[in-house]
């Protein structure tokens, strides 16, 4: 029985979605935009050899509607296409459920730009429970601009710095030693609990270290509190069948701890990698290995930051002979993203894309499997691989792929 692997490049999007109107985001393209800035600035085209022997290229080019600069290179092996999202939200949950066959058809609650984010109530009544005079932050923010800004009144004033985003979230940001690790997780617990009835995605601690400004760095140590996901996603049904789902990063988190069997955490691209890499070198057959690649977005999406971003693609184009020569014959490859999050838009949110969807195996030809209208297409065929029982959403496309 096949194996399947599936990593999530956080945020790389490749052309507005049909829908991005309604987000303001018309003419976002993550791939495209960074592709345009690096040559422009770096003096060279991007250069991602194997993403595009896969068809990654050609997918992109296809869902934004337009070329960019990037170094030539046909798709030769692999099915590849691009899916826009039916879910109302561009965020990471989101993303991630419908993918995994479970839409967000609801509205979420968020948090308003204008004046203080948080009601007055719930800061009320998180002070009680938790013991603090008060809150630092209290709105829209960077994470990383927000701790330059308040950190060191942070560290004085032992009060946790907590800010929200476009995305539906309460974001914790305290200092690894001063107000300690454990204090800032169970902090977050608590104010996991006392959100009750809003229907806040996720309530996020921010852990950082340093003593300055100049200093202050994030570490490894986030930690994602997400509600339930509202229906089962394939990876419960998978487990539920005697599969074995293999969590790296901070897929975990993102389902909940639903629908996982086992979990690993690394810290960066290349350690999420060779985790990944280590995983197919051992899991049992029926095993799904699930990988996000968090800093595409963390570190380069959201800090604007489209060289680093554009430099990453590559180093990670650079690992995927690794990936696919750890592979048996019969294990299949998806990769994808869960939203975009254009480096070169304004302000520091994601962007309503198309994601790519590609999938791979030794014996595959390069096949175009075109626009799909929903991320669940994914969920649909992996149900399909695993002879599970049909999802709701999405439309498998395992017959494309010569299994
Ligand atoms: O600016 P930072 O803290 O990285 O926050 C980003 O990370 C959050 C969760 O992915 C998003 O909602 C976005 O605001
Ligand atoms: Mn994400
Ligand atoms: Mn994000």
């Amino acid at each position: 029985m096949a194996r399947a692997i599936v990593l999530v490049i956080d945020s790389f999007g490749i052309g507005h979605a049909p829908d991005a109107a309604d987000f303001g985001d018309i003419s976002a393209n993550t791939f495209a935009n960074l592709a345009r800035y690096f040559y422009q600035h770096e003096k060279r085209e991007i250069k991602l050899t194997n993403l595009a022997k896969m068809g990654l290229v050609q997918a992109a080019f296809e869902a934004g509607k337009c070329t960019f600069p990037v170094v030539k290179q046909a798709p030769e092996q692999g099915a590849f296409g691009y899916a826009a999202e039916i879910s109302t939200g561009k965020d990471t949950p989101s993303g991630h459920w419908e993918m995994m066959g479970v839409p967000v058809l609801f509205d979420w609650d968020y948090f308003p730009k204008e004046g203080n984010a948080f009601p007055t109530d719930l800061i009320e009544k998180i002070n009680q429970a938790t013991g603090y005079d008060g809150i630092l932050g209290d709105c829209h923010a960077s994470g990383t601009d927000i701790i330059n800004k308040l950190g060191q009144a942070h560290i004085k004033s032992g009060l946790p710095i907590c800010y929200t985003s476009a995305d539906s979230v309460f974001q914790v940001a305290a200092h690894e030693e001063h107000f300690g690790l454990d204090n800032l997780y169970k902090y977050c617990e608590t104010v996991r609990e006392l959100l009750g009835d809003m229907n806040v995605g996720r309530v996020i601690a921010r852990p950082f270290i340093g003593n300055s400004p100049e200093d202050f760095t994030r570490t490894g140590n986030r930690r994602d509190y997400s509600v339930l996901p509202p229906a089962p996603t394939v990876l419960d049904v998978f487990t539920q069948a005697g599969g074995h789902v293999i969590s790296v990063g901070k897929i975990a988190d993102i389902y909940a701890h639903q629908g996982i069997s086992e979990k690993t955490k690394a810290t960066g691209i290349d350690a999420l990698v060779d985790a990944t890499i280590s995983h197919i070198n051992t899991a049992q057959d029926n095993s799904l290995i699930f990988t996000n690649l968090v800093n595409f977005d963390q570190d380069y999406g959201h800090r604007r930051d489209p060289v680093g971003y554009a430099l990453a693609l590559e180093s990670f184009d650079l690992r995927l002979p690794e990936i696919i020569s750890a592979m048996n014959e019969d294990d299949v490859l998806f990769l994808t993203a869960d939203h975009g999050c254009d480096p070169t838009w304004h302000g520091n949110d994601h962007t309503r894309e198309y994601v790519p969807v590609i999938a791979f195996h030794k014996q595959v030809r390069s096949v175009n499997i075109g626009e799909r209208n929903t991320f669940a297409d994914i969920g649909q065929t992996i149900a399909e691989l695993f002879k599970l029982d049909k999802m709701p959403y999405g439309t498998s496309f395992l017959s494309d792929l010569d299994l």
